[in-house]
């Protein structure tokens, strides 16, 4: 099969044509090959891009490399496909049909791994822990930006912040990690297509000085939508490590919200030097962020700090300030907790208008009030991060 004419048009390529194409990856035991042995899960195919996964016995994933390797060569070979992505997920029944999983689950079974700081069991991929954490050649450091849960202006600070370590003299990356909700395209105004070198590395994407990666570069969201853990791991590692991010000293990382498996299994497969938490002053969310804190701690990803987000209120007539959040919250939680409190940033207008106009404050307003307040945030993130050996620090650094 695989005859399917297509004269440089649009590809029409179908999950059946992949299928069928796999038939020839003789599974471990060489005596079948990976669709009759059920390995395969389902397949997606997005813009000429097929994505699925192989289920192999947790025990043997990591001498299974070679297979995901075999089934992607294959793949690519059927006329009209770009590119494959294609992960390993350890499960315990051998050979068995990947188990459907809601959408934001992670790949393997790192309910495992939470006990022991991933270092004993085979990650999604195959990789050793020490192999998928190697550092990316040309990034002097990766952090996380990371909130307890959705709507505390994660996004928002993640750009300002990148946007502030860049005034600050620094070479800047932006990888947008939120797969399911990207925003950075919107709040950087950035729209087309990510070109490629030699057909196999991306391009960044770039505006305001910063190069930027996300998922809305490549994909629709409601082809998002569907992907599951393994696909996403892998749209991620991709989006990581076949980039031209070139020399940078920091790569922020755009987290998608939560504390979830999905985001445990991130702050693992990343080689982060840290992470910030955001957090708006309200209990709750406080109580979302100290979850966001023992992630990181679980993963032994030092945290860098917290920042309070919409902290106060300034009206906007008079300019007057308004603690209505009962603010300060996270300064004193940070204080209970040894953790650098890095700053408050308030609840303003200007903040809100030139985010959503992908204007970010720290370049449309530099001289403004919210831009040095962000600046100073930059700095003591920079200053943490030099107090901090890559991923051989403690969680928590204490002074
Ligand atoms: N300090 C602030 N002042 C005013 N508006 C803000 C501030 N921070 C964020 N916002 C606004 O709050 C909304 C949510 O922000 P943002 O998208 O950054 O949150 P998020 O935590 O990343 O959300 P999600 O979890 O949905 O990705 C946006 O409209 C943004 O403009």
């Amino acid at each position: 099969m695989g005859n399917r004419k297509c004269g440089g048009c649009k590809v029409d390529l179908t999950k059946e044509q992949v299928l069928d194409k796999l038939k020839s990856v003789r599974g471990p035991d060489l005596e079948s090959n990976i669709i009759d042995l059920g390995m395969v899960s389902d397949v997606f195919i997005a813009d000429g891009k097929v994505y699925f996964s192989i289920t192999v016995p947790a025990e043997r994933a990591k001498d299974l490399e070679p297979l995901r390797q075999a089934a992607e060569r294959t793949v690519k070979e059927l006329p009209g496909v770009k590119g494959a992505m294609v992960a390993l997920t350890a499960d315990k029944k051998a050979g068995g049909a990947t188990p459907p999983r809601p959408a934001a689950q992670p790949a393997d079974n790192h309910g495992h791994q939470g006990h022991h700081h991933g270092h004993s069991h085979a990650p999604p991929q195959a990789r050793s822990p020490q192999q998928a954490k190697a550092g990316v050649p040309g990034i002097g450091a990766i952090i996380a930006v990371a909130s307890g849960k959705g709507g505390v202006g994660k996004s928002t600070t993640a750009v300002n912040l990148a946007l502030a370590l860049q005034a600050n003299g620094l070479r800047v990356g932006v990888l947008d990690a939120d797969i399911y909700g990207p925003s950075m395209p919107r709040l950087l105004k950035i729209s087309g297509r990510p070109g490629q070198i030699d057909g196999r590395i991306i391009r960044p994407m770039e505006n305001y000085g910063l190069k930027v990666m996300s998922m809305g570069f490549l994909v629709d969201e409601e082809t998002a939508m569907i992907w599951r853990g393994p696909m996403v791991q892998s749209a991620l590692m991709q989006m990581l490590r076949e980039v031209a991010w070139g020399e940078l000293d920091v790569l922020v990382v755009d987290m998608p919200p939560g504390t979830g498996d999905a985001q445990l299994t991130m702050a693992q497969q990343v080689p982060l030097a840290g992470a910030v938490i955001v957090s708006t002053p309200q209990d709750l969310a406080l109580i979302d962020a100290r979850k966001g804190l023992t992630m990181f701690r679980k993963v032994e990803v030092p945290v860098l700090g917290i920042i309070e987000n919409m902290s106060y209120f300034i009206a906007p007539d008079t300019g007057n300030r308004y603690d209505i959040f009962g603010h300060g919250g996270a300064r004193n939680e940070a204080e209970r907790i040894g953790v650098p409190f890095l700053g408050e940033v308030p609840l303003t207008m200007t903040i809100r208008e030139t985010s959503d106009a992908g204007t970010p404050v720290v370049v449309s307003e530099p001289d403004g009030v919210s831009a040095g307040i962000y600046r100073d945030i930059a700095t003591k993130v920079w200053q943490q991060l030099k107090g901090t050996t890559q991923r051989a620090a403690p969680a928590i650094v204490f002074e």
